[in-house]
């Protein structure tokens, strides 16, 4: 459980930590609140030469409303974020499942940013933002650049950031005084879900249900088109290849689906 030797480079601007990523990108590694990266470093998972620390970059840590989008700097932590004015009017789905991330060590140390370039697909915050219908803004030696939430999950652990790239912020259409819905099935308190759903606006994303964060285009369409609550919640499975183990059973994962859809939508719609 001790990480293979690096050498570390802490960054005080944006611009600082981009000109160190440009020299070193292929052999470097971002640091943010660390509670994925170091994890992986002390199982030798990951090894970086380099690990280039970002945390001390207050210009990445805001929320603001711009012209109808909530604007998020991607240095967010989740407890800041949990609590944060304008997410909680203009974005509470957001607000909710950062809430619920870990427990408080994680929440205080882990950053929005860190959660989406490290894509879980058993992590909360990606499922939230791609319901959230979220662009990405990443910055790299040619400049910046947006990516739709629908096209940054490419696989497990993988996103289209190039190494020289930084996440700088997350912008999605403001939903205000729309009904949202957050369920998430756990076999401990502060585990990672087994199943979970996010709802806003009539899009619903799926924790946990395939390699990479899910939206229930099925359930979605019914919606649109109409259906009830129940009709549509018994499709949230549809297209989905949700991990088999013997603690959950893909089976037992697409029941778990189908009816924490269902109490999403109806929290989403009361
Ligand atoms: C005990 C425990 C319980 C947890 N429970 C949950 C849970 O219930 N739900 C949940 O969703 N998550 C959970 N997590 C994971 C947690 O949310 C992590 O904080 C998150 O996955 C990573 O965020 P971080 O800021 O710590 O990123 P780091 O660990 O610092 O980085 C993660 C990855 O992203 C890269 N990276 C980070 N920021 C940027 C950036 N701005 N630009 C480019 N690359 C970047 C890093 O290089 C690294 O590859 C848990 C973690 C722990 C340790």
């Amino acid at each position: 459980m001790i990480p293979a030797s690096f050498q570390y480079l802490r960054a005080s601007t944006v611009d600082e930590a981009l000109s160190l990523l440009a020299s070193h990108g292929d052999d470097a590694k971002v640091l943010a609140g660390g509670h994925s990266l170091l994890p992986l470093m002390k199982l030798r998972l990951a090894a970086p030469e380099y690990v280039v620390d970002i945390a001390a970059l207050d210009e990445l840590r805001y929320v603001r409303l711009e012209d109808g989008e909530v604007v998020i700097g991607a240095l967010s932590r989740y407890s800041s974020l949990a609590r944060d004015p304008v997410l909680l009017e203009h974005a509470p789905l957001l607000a909710h499942v950062s809430a619920e991330v870990g427990d408080r060590q994680v929440r205080h140390r882990g950053t929005i940013g860190g959660s989406l370039v490290h894509a879980d697909a058993a992590a909360d915050l990606p499922a939230a933002v791609l319901a959230s219908d979220a662009v990405l803004v990443a910055r790299g030696p040619e400049g910046e650049r947006r990516i739709p939430a629908a096209e940054f999950f490419l696989g497990p652990f993988t996103t289209p950031l190039e190494p020289a790239e930084l996440l700088t912020e997350i912008r999605l259409p403001a939903q205000t005084g729309t009904g949202w819905g957050f369920e998430k099935f756990t076999r401990r308190a502060i585990d990672w879900a087994m199943v979970g759903v996010t709802v806003t606006g009539g899009r619903v994303g799926l924790v946990n249900m395939g390699g990479v964060p899910l939206r229930a285009t099925a359930t979605e369409k019914a919606l649109a088109a109409g259906a009830s609550i129940e009709d549509a919640a018994a499709l949230a499975a549809e297209g989905t290849n949700p991990p088999d183990e013997p603690h959950a059973t893909a089976e037992y994962r697409r029941h778990l689906a189908r009816v924490l859809t269902r109490r999403a939508l109806a929290q989403a719609a009361r």
